[in-house]
């Protein structure tokens, strides 16, 4: 279901309804977290963010999914080619039908569309980062452009014009901190998929920051977890939790609608944290993952934050 199609000139007969149907339950059944988040927001966001989740998963898989290996900077090419013939209004696959209409309703820019592929080429070309810059970049690209398209469709907080004072203010515009909170996302799944990613090759975590704390590959392929690896944790999971603050600063500018369904992602998303401390830092053999029960929990304290944060 999430493939390319074979020919670009594949047009597709579904529906809105439909295609937007198929987003929904695309959604529900590869993303839980962001799933419950988007079941809190009215519906015409709601549905522009499964349309948007499906084509985001979909870039994603180009290179991570089980059709990788036949995966070239080419098929990417192509997939971009594609991006620009749904921004023309062309959709090619079902699910760009929905795609194609949420661009009618919400104002949203092509570029972190292709600055996500950009991320996806950097996955296909290289498997090491040296230092914390690069994995920023690599970060902004698949996951604080989310937090843009995102931010496109939920909007902002509109100044009270009745009071004078307000009437020459421009609306805050939290671009930083809806990147934040994509680049807090992205590092917080590369701490829980440390060993996932060490068996297919890939270290994601700066190699500087391994000889900060003594650790080598070499340690991280065996899953070595001492006090060298702990230490290293810490630092990263204190460097994640500090975009999670940079984001949460920029909530209360979001539309009053959307405050609690991005409480929700936030705190279930930062959970993931709090799990990996829980099991003493062994990401190898062990999935650090948030119990029902407990995301259950954050809904309504996400939404006392919602309201008075
Ligand atoms: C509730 C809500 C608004 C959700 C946004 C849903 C959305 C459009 C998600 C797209 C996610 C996606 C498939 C991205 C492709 C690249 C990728 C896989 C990135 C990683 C996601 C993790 O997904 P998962 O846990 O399923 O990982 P596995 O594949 O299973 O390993 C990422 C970690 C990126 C997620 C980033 C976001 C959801 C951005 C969040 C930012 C906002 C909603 C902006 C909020 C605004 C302010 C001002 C704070
Ligand atoms: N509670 C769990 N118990 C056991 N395995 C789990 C659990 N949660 C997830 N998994 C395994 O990990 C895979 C992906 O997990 P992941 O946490 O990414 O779930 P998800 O559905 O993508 O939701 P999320 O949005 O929280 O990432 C699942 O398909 C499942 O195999
Ligand atoms: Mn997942």
């Amino acid at each position: 279901m999430l493939q390319l199609s074979k020919s670009p000139c594949m047009r597709t007969p579904a529906t809105r309804s439909d295609s937007y149907e198929l987003c929904r339950q695309i959604t529900a059944q590869y993303a839980k977290t962001f799933y419950l988040g988007t079941q809190l927001m009215p519906q015409a966001k709601r549905q522009a963010i499964w349309a948007i989740y499906v084509w985001c998963r979909r870039t994603d898989e180009l290179v991570d999914g089980p059709m990788a290996s036949s995966t070239t900077l080419e098929t990417l090419d192509r997939w971009e080619e594609q991006l620009e013939l749904i921004f023309a209004g062309h959709p090619i696959d079902p699910v760009d039908v929905a795609l194609v209409d949420t661009l009618g309703r919400f104002s949203l820019d092509i570029q972190p569309f292709r600055d996500m592929i950009a991320g996806q080429r950097m996955d296909l070309s290289r498997n090491r980062y040296n230092t914390f810059d690069d994995l920023n970049l690599y970060c902004y690209r698949v996951a604080g452009t989310v937090g843009l398209m995102s931010l496109a469709v939920m909007g902002t907080a509109q100044p009270d014009l009745s009071v004078p004072w307000n009437r020459d203010q421009s609306i805050y515009y939290p671009k930083e901190e809806a990147i934040a909170l994509g680049i807090a996302n992205q590092l917080t799944n590369i701490l829980r998929d440390v060993g996932e990613d060490a068996r297919r090759g890939r270290i994601y975590l700066p190699l500087d920051d391994l000889a900060l704390f003594n650790y080598t590959e070499a340690d991280l392929f065996n899953g070595i977890v001492d006090e060298r690896w702990r230490e290293l944790m810490r630092f990263q999971i204190q460097r994640a939790r500090k975009f999670y603050t940079l984001a949460e600063e920029g909530i209360a500018a979001l539309h009053p609608d959307i405050r609690w369904p991005v409480w929700t992602a936030l705190m279930l998303y930062r959970q993931i944290l709090d799990e990996i401390e829980r099991n003493e830092y062994d990401v190898f053999n062990q999935r650090a993952y948030v119990p029902t029960w407990k995301k259950m929990m954050c809904l309504p304290v996400a939404q006392l934050r919602a309201r008075v944060l």
